[in-house]
This record gives structure tokens, C-alpha cells and sequence, in this order.
């Protein structure tokens, strides 16, 4: 067995700051790079937001070797690649966007046996190819596959959110390269999907060294806000965000601190997220309309619009404040003064609101996590999921079996649960949620709509949503046929 070469005694402190810029490590951090070093399988499973990158991006740049990043999205890739590269770290991605030229570039020094990269990007689809296979049988054979990380692992297991069957061929690391180490990580598996993504990929639970951190996002406020179909919540949000931005035009003390951090006193960073691609065009021009600087972003976008509304909106460029999306734009998104995510409509997944929700905050500080829930919204996915369900059932080629199914029906439900609730600290239902070890389950101070005041909360459900009885007249006249998703 060829194995790999062994990385000297490294300083990763040194690292972290010379080539990350950072000044210390986030808790835990150093005990999972630390590990990954020694060669062990690890399952890091962390908040949003946490610092998970890191935990397989440093071990690349001091260890001997390349490591392969499997990455499900190509904005969450692109996304990584620019900051690496901006830190002067070799790395590399090879996507359906590579041109021939650079690709044939990268593989030639995948191959050269003292290759440059340090990181090669890929998606799981690229992994399947029996040509990439040869490559990476080549390298292995030179000593110089130095690690596997899974980036989003969770799209790995049919019973999680996200699910990517091609994820499901990457066993084949393990089988064909027993002797390189794997790194898993995701911020949102429960213990059935982690359970399932350890057998899939061939992982020795035994000896596989599992991180599973808190979910807790101390710095995110959660709130529900009540809504029907009477009453459309757009006057709502927009009385909300004009209030945001008259604070912070009434604080002159904070534009010296806010244009440090390249933010404008008039406009607050935000995303948007929508159910359906004609509501990504509306709603962001009608904003524009009321004067706040928004942009769609769908996968129904051609490329070039999809980029620039990202650029602009990282960049915090003037017009372009607010993001209003579909999941499309999702994990991974990593832009640090994000301080409000709304989701204008009930999202399909509790672990799709927990990652659209993490991209908020991602600097620490305070930021607003506000979900529009109406029980039609409900019935319509409920009615949504049932008709994916028979569609599934009636075309059983290559699709998901009847359990992952009812996994999924149990997720949207936990989400019902969780914008009814108004007896809970909602950080404790997040937590709960995802079987952090409690109770008691951490919770937060001040930091959602319950704690903050509980019976204003109970009174908003009260007056804001449609009574069960009027839904189930609706549904019985079939009022709840919905659109698909985009
Ligand atoms: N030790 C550290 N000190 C300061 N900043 C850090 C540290 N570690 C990571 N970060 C920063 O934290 C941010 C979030 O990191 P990262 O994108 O890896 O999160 P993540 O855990 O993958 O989250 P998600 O699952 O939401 O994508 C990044 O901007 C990263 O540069």
C-alpha cells in the first residue's frame, strides 16, 4: 500500500495566522485539526457558521499531499476557492465552468508527483468519472493523496435535506484508498442521517472520531411573525426593515464603524428567501420600487446575472443590499455582515430554514432571523410533499423509497411545531430538534421572540393566523393546490 507521506511537526497556530490571517482558534477547532493531522477519520458536525472549513483547509496547507474537497454546490465552491486563493494557497477546481485549458493545467500537476495544489475542489458527480479515478489512483501511488473532505455531508443521506444521489457513489474512497483519511462535515445531520452517512461511506463507526457540537447560534434572534392569506405581510417587512435603516441612520457614532467595515449607514444586508422563482422577480422589484436597493437570485438566472448580483451583494455594493432567493442560494453562502434573513414563506425542511437562517450573522454580532408562517403555507407543503410522494411512489425507478419520505414529512412537520410553538425558548426547539444532549437545552437570553415576551407572542398567534377551522373548510374544497418549487 502506497500510504502517504507524514507531515512534519507544524506549528498551526503559526499557520492560522501567517497564511489565515486569523488570531486564534474558535473552541474545538485546534482538537479537530489536530486530529484530522494525525490521520484519523473525523465527523465534524458544528453550528452554522462555526468555523468548519478551516478543519480541513489547514490540515491541506501544512500536510505533505492534496487533499480532494467534495462540495455539492458550485457558488459554495467558487465561494472558498476565491477566499483560499485570496490568502495566496494553491487550489484548484475542476466544474462544469473549468475551461478545457486550465483543467488540463491542474490535472497535469495533479499527476507530475510533487504537485503544487494543496486543495482540489470537485463535485460528486466529477468523482464518478472512471478518468478522475484514474488520477486519483495515480496520485495515491505517488504518495501524495494526503485527505478526503465531505463538505455539506448531510447530501449524502436520503433521509437528510439537500440529498444528492451522487453523493452515495463516494463510498468508493474508502474502498479503493482504505489508507486515506475522510472528513465529514455538515452543520445540520440528525443521528439517523449521520448514522447513514458513516455506512455509506464505508466509515469504521468504531474508530471514526466524532465531533457533534451545539447547534447554538447565541447571536441569531428568532422570531415568527403570524400571517394568513388575508393580509399581505409585504407592508409588514417593509415598515420592519425602514425602521432598521432609520436606526441606523440615527446613530452618526456608528458610520465611521459601519464604513470600516465597508457598510453604508442607509442599508442594511439582508437575503430574502422565497418558495418560487416569479416570486424572486416581484418581490426584489418591488422593493426597488420602495426604494430599497434588492436583486433576485435563482437558478433560472443565467450565469453572468447570478454573478454579479452575488459580487455586488458581497461586496455591499449600493443597490444591490438585499437578496431575495430561492434555496438556490443556500449553504455555504459566506458573507460576514448578513443581518437579517427572512423567509417570506414556511421553508420545506427544518434543516433548510436552520442552514438559510445560519448564512445570518456569520460576524458574531446580533442579526434578525424573522419567518412569515400561515397555516395555508402549511397546508400547501404538506399538499406538496403528498404529491411528491405519489409521484415518487408511481415512478419508483431511482427514487427515494417510501422511509426517507416520511423522514421528510416528520422534518416539515418539526418546523410546523417549531412556528406554533409559543411556549418554548425557540434556541431549546432548534436544539431539541437536531438531539443535542439535553434537557436542559441551552437557551438563549433575550435572543427570540419568546424570551423576549412571551404573552405578546402568544397574542400575536392569537390574532395573526387563519383558526384551524377555516383551513379545513379550505382544504376540504381543494383551496391548497400548490406550485411546484423552484
Ligand atoms: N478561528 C477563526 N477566527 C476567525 N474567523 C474564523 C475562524 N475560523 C473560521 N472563521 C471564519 O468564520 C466564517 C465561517 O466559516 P465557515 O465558512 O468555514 O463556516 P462553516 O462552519 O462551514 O458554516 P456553514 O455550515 O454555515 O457553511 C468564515 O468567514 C471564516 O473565515
Amino acid at each position: 500500500m502506497p500510504g502517504k507521506k507524514t507531515a512534519q511537526a507544524v506549528d498551526i497556530d503559526f499557520t492560522l495566522r501567517k497564511v489565515f490571517g486569523k488570531f486564534s482558534f474558535r473552541p474545538l477547532q485546534r482538537e479537530v485539526i489536530t486530529t484530522a493531522l494525525q490521520g484519523e477519520d473525523v465527523f465534524l458536525q458544528a453550528a452554522t457558521s462555526f468555523g468548519k472549513s478551516l478543519c480541513f483547509q489547514l490540515p491541506a496547507v501544512v500536510d505533505y499531499g492534496i487533499t480532494i474537497v467534495v462540495s455539492p454546490l458550485l457558488a459554495l465552491m467558487n465561494n472558498q476557492v476565491a477566499a483560499l486563493r485570496r490568502a495566496n494557497i494553491e487550489v484548484a477546481t475542476i466544474n462544469s465552468t473549468t475551461p478545457a485549458s486550465a483543467k488540463a493545467e491542474i490535472l497535469a500537476d495533479l499527476q507530475c508527483g510533487h504537485p503544487l495544489t494543496r486543495l482540489l475542489y470537485v463535485t460528486p458527480e466529477y468523482c464518478m468519472l472512471d478518468s478522475f479515478r484514474r488520477i486519483l489512483r495515480i496520485i495515491h501511488s505517488q504518495r501524495e493523496l494526503s485527505r478526503i473532505a465531505i463538505d455539506e455531508a448531510h447530501c449524502i443521506s436520503e433521509w437528510g435535506h439537500d440529498f444528492r444521489p451522487s453523493f452515495q457513489g463516494l463510498s468508493y474512497f474508502k474502498r479503493e484508498f482504505p489508507d486515506v483519511p475522510v472528513i465529514c462535515l455538515t452543520a445540520t445531520a440528525t443521528a439517523r442521517v449521520r448514522e447513514d452517512i458513516i455506512r455509506t461511506l464505508g466509515l469504521d463507526a468504531r474508530k471514526l472520531k466524532l465531533f457533534a457540537m451545539t447547534t447554538s447560534r447565541p447571536n441569531l434572534h428568532y422570531e415568527v411573525r403570524f400571517k394568513s392569506d388575508e393580509e399581505d405581510h409585504y407592508d409588514d417587512f417593509l415598515k420592519w426593515l425602514k425602521a432598521a435603516h432609520k436606526r441606523r441612520a440615527s446613530q452618526p457614532a456608528r458610520a465611521s464603524q459601519l464604513s470600516q467595515l465597508n457598510e453604508r449607514t442607509d442599508a442594511v444586508s439582508g437575503i430574502i428567501y422565497v418558495l418560487y422563482r416569479r416570486d424572486c422577480e416581484a418581490l426584489a422589484s418591488q422593493l426597488c420600487h420602495d426604494g430599497i436597493g434588492a436583486k433576485p437570485y435563482h437558478a433560472g438566472l443565467p450565469n453572468d446575472k447570478k454573478d454579479d448580483h452575488l459580487a455586488g451583494w458581497v461586496s455591499n455594493k449600493v443597490g444591490y443590499d438585499v437578496i431575495v432567493a430561492t434555496t438556490a442560494f443556500g449553504m455555504g453562502i459566506d458573507k460576514e455582515n448578513v443581518r437579517f434573513v427572512v423567509h417570506w414563506q414556511l421553508p420545506k425542511s427544518f434543516e433548510g430554514f436552520y442552514q438559510e437562517a445560519g448564512r445570518a450573522g456569520r460576524d458574531g454580532r446580533a442579526s434578525v432571523c424573522i419567518m412569515y408562517y400561515g397555516r395555508e403555507d402549511r397546508d400547501r407543503a404538506a399538499s406538496m410533499m403528498a404529491r411528491d410522494a405519489a409521484r415518487q411512489e408511481n415512478n419508483k425507478k431511482g427514487a427515494a423509497g417510501g422511509a426517507p419520505q416520511v423522514a421528510r414529512a416528520k422534518s416539515l412537520q418539526a418546523l410546523v411545531q417549531y412556528c406554533e410553538d409559543v411556549t418554548h425558548c425557540r434556541h431549546q426547539l432548534i436544539a431539541q430538534y437536531f438531539g443535542e444532549l439535553g434537557p436542559p437545552w441551552p437557551r438563549c437570553e433575550w435572543a427570540c421572540d419568546y424570551d423576549k415576551n412571551p404573552k405578546a407572542l402568544a397574542k400575536a398567534k392569537e390574532e395573526g393566523l387563519a383558526s384551524e377551522e377555516w383551513c379545513s373548510t379550505q382544504r376540504e374544497r381543494g383551496a391548497y393546490v400548490a406550485d411546484d418549487y423552484d
